[in-house]
């Protein structure tokens, strides 16, 4: 099973590399390990297993930071709706966005930074994402708010980006352009 000890952490070269595309059909290794960047997610919002294997929570997660540099992405999260979302997707990409922009109010935190920064992270308030799943299928997703958050979060992460390179160096805390009202 994955834990806190094998997540890198910044600082690691790897976590600042664009990620491989997988050559699909992917190896029952890459498949394996897929599955468990999803169980890992799941063990971690388990309080029990948690707390007994000292897992920091996780919704998503990105295969650079188990120190493979390879575009696998898993997502296990409810949204305020209670809304589940799961996926063990290869070869995500954004393929269109809204122009409006959203950000979570309590900021961003990543398991591979041991350290608080806060600040408003600006993300696409909805986006389009052409994918492969474990089968090898193509799917399309389209979402908006906090799993769009997470999977842009993951997305970055294949491509060397932290969550805080995007926040505002001068005002941390200045609302991103096109963020909609909140009523
Ligand atoms: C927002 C949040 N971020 C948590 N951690 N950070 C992460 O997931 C990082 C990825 C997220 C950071 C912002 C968007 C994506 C990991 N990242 O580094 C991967 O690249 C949480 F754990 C968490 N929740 C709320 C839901 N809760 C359900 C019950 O179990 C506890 C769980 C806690 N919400
Ligand atoms: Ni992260």
């Amino acid at each position: 099973m994955i834990t806190m000890d094998d997540i890198i952490r910044e600082g690691n070269p790897i976590l600042r590399q664009v990620a491989k595309e997988v050559q699909l059909p992917a190896s029952d290794e890459e498949k394996n390990t897929l599955k468990a960047m999803l169980e890992f997610l799941k063990n971690s919002q388990n309080e029990d297993l948690a707390k007994k294997y000292h897992l920091r929570a996780g919704i998503g997660l990105a295969a650079p930071q188990i120190a493979l540099s390879k575009r696998m992405i898993a997502l296990y999260l409810d949204d305020d709706n209670g809304k589940h979302y799961e996926y063990t997707l290869f070869n995500p990409k954004i393929i269109s966005h809204s122009i409006e922009s959203t950000y979570l109010e309590g900021g961003e935190g990543c398991l591979s930074v041991d350290r608080e920064i806060s600040g408003y992270v600006p993300r696409h308030a909805r986006v389009k994402v052409k994918a492969f799943d474990l089968e090898g299928n193509p799917v399309t997703l389209r979402l908006k708010g906090y799993p769009a958050i997470a999977i842009q979060h993951e997305i970055d992460h294949l491509n060397g980006i932290l969550f805080y390179d995007r926040i505002n160096k001068e005002d941390p805390f200045k609302i991103p352009d096109h963020v909609a009202e909140k009523n």
